[in-house]
């Protein structure tokens, strides 16, 4: 199974290193990349090899758009006539429907959405996947199979990519955002910022594990919170100051974008 890789920048790398990381054999990626240096770089860390688009293509069986949004299509257009009959093209893009590529790739060729995030990076990646209205199940079978080396893996109907994007695309930025203004909060009661970062990082790490063993977060909220004690004082300014709301604010404000890069 040869894997091409266009666009390897933050997500197109992170999906490469977590193949890579699960036992891919670095010759069976290509990776196409427009900035000479990145290739390099890439070339340097995986050893992987690196190709112009139409060689890369010819050579695969799942070509991976790791490209931004807008260059998702034209990079469809250069490779066209290049991409085998069988092959399954996986875009990674927020925003740009299967429907907008599929006119793009001659017939036989299956286009499959994904919507990843950059855990992916470590292999504790999110992916969702979704066929679109030309992909054969296999090829759906064959995207699910790629991102589950790098991450868990949910089947959703297309018309829910956007708020999979919302949750999980954009997610990792959210969490990294709480920690960022958690550690500083350490910082401002007098914590050394080491100390405060140890202390956040290890706390999220560990709530993420009870959390994945399957109890409910609200059990696991009440199991911290001693009644009249100090999560409960905090819990209570973290309600005042709306965090519920700021969710549901910021998951439709990326699920309104999403929806407009469509
Ligand atoms: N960064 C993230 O957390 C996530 C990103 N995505 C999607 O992944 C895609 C890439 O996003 P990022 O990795 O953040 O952007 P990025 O800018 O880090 O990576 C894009 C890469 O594509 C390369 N590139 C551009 N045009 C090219 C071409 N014609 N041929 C070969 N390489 C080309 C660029 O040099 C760059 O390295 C976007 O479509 C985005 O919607 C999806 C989920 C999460
Ligand atoms: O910010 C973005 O548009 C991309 C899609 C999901 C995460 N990053």
């Amino acid at each position: 199974m040869t894997i091409a890789i266009i666009g390897a920048g933050n997500m197109g790398g992170a999906v490469l290193a977590g193949l890579l990381e699960a036992g891919h054999a670095p010759e069976s990626v290509i990776v196409v990349e427009a900035r000479e240096e990145q290739a390099a770089a890439l070339r340097e860390k995986h050893g992987v090899r690196t190709l112009p688009a139409p060689e890369a293509v010819a050579e695969a069986d799942i070509v991976v758009l790791g490209v931004k949004p807008y260059g998702v299509v034209p990079v469809l257009e250069s490779i066209a006539s290049s991409l085998r009959q069988g092959t399954t093209v996986v875009s990674l893009a927020a925003g740009v429907p299967t429907s907008a590529m599929e006119p793009a790739v001659p017939d036989g060729v299956s286009v499959v959405r994904v919507m990843p995030n950059t855990p992916a990076l470590v292999g504790e990646g999110m992916s969702a996947v979704a066929g679109g209205a030309k992909a054969t199940p296999d090829a759906v079978a064959a995207a699910a199979d790629l991102m589950g080396a790098v991450g868990k893996v949910v089947t959703v109907p297309e018309s829910q990519i956007d708020a999979v994007t919302a949750i999980s695309g954009s997610g990792p930025a959210y969490v990294f955002m709480i920690a960022e203004a958690w550690i500083e909060a350490g910082v401002h009661l007098g914590l050394t910022r080491d100390d405060a970062t140890t202390l956040v990082i290890q706390t999220l790490a560990g709530s993420a594990e009870l959390l994945k063993s399957g109890t409910h977060p609200a059990i696991l909220r009440e199991q911290v919170t001693s009644p009249g004690g100090t999560t409960a004082a905090a819990l209570g300014a973290l309600e005042q100051n709306g965090l519920r709301a700021s969710f549901l604010e910021a998951t439709r404000a990326a699920y309104v974008r999403s929806k407009e890069l469509s």
